[in-house]
């Protein structure tokens, strides 16, 4: 059973929405990557479902990314563990069979960014306070290949180069002309925009549709199969380092000071 995802039959047939849930933020905790990739196991498994809607249960934050305190004043085997999950729960999530629309309604930084950029297509919400962007390089880390990739292939080199080495979030309308979202909507329609663009996609036969999709996102998904491990060891070396810990407990405790 699980508490920080909520899986719902949509209300077409053939659709699932699934609801990210994990308050305050939706951080995705090591408990919050698992329970996502046991659910879209068996909604991959579940012939009757064909398309997924992916959004947040309560609007304002759709994903607050992964979570801070997982990278933070944890020992090596520690980050191995979550790094593996990080990376199992985007080969999930970009290989999926299924079809994945986005239904953003809410802040969606970095790796929040990145689990709404593995979808077909995204919609997002039209509200100003709602940004969207891998801004790992304002934290003072950096966006790992794969992370750099999914971006390259949905904006193309020149706009992720210059969104990944400033950090960007951007809000609506900025996140649409630069083609990070798809369409941008007013935040009352979102759920029947991304249920119309489902029923667009799903009108095309999910054979060829499916085989489409394998031939182009499978060189992406190679690099990293190729070399998980590596990709994990770079990881545990770059985030146990003492000028990284600094920048993320400073990062933290910024946010939390916000409030006071
Ligand atoms: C060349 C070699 C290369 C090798 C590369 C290898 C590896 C690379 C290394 C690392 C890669 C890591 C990639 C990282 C990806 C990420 O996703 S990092 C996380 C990025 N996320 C953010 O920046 C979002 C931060 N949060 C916010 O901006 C806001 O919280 C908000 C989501 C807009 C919500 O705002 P608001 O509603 O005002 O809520 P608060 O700010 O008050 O937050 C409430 C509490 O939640 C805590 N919190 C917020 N975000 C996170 C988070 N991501 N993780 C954990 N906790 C979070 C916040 O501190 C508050 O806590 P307290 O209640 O004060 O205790």
């Amino acid at each position: 059973m699980s508490h920080r995802v909520l899986v719902e039959a949509g209300p077409a047939a053939g659709v699932a929405v699934l609801k990210f849930r994990n308050p305050p933020v939706n951080a995705l905790s090591l408990e919050m990557l698992m329970e996502l990739v046991i659910s879209l196991e068996k909604l991959e498994n579940d012939k009757a479902v064909r398309g997924i809607v992916i959004t947040a249960e309560n609007p304002g934050i759709f994903l607050a990314g992964l979570d801070l305190t997982e990278m933070c004043g944890r020992n090596p085997a520690h980050y191995a563990k979550y790094w593996e999950a990080v990376q199992e729960l985007w080969l999930r999530l970009y290989q999926s069979s299924k079809v994945l629309v986005a239904a953003i309604n809410g802040a969606c930084p970095a790796g929040g960014c990145l689990a709404s950029l593995t979808c077909d297509y995204r919609v997002m919400a039209d509200n100003p306070k709602y940004t969207i962007g891998l801004n790992e390089t304002q934290l003072g880390i950096i966006a790992p290949f794969w992370f750099k990739d999914t971006l390259v292939n949905t904006v193309g080199h020149r706009a992720a180069e210059q969104a990944l080495q400033l950090g960007t979030l951007f809000p609506p309308a900025k996140a649409l002309q630069v083609g990070i979202v798809d369409q941008v909507v007013p935040e009352e329609q979102l759920q029947s925009a991304a249920l119309s663009v489902m029923a667009q996609w799903l009108a095309i036969p999910d054979h060829a549709r499916q085989l489409t999709k394998t031939m182009m996102r499978k060189p992406t998904v190679d690099q990293l199969v190729k070399q998980r491990e590596a990709d994990i060891q770079s990881f545990v070396g770059l985030i146990s380092q003492d000028s990284i810990q600094r920048a993320l407990q400073t990062y933290l405790q910024k946010l939390r000071q916000k409030k006071g």
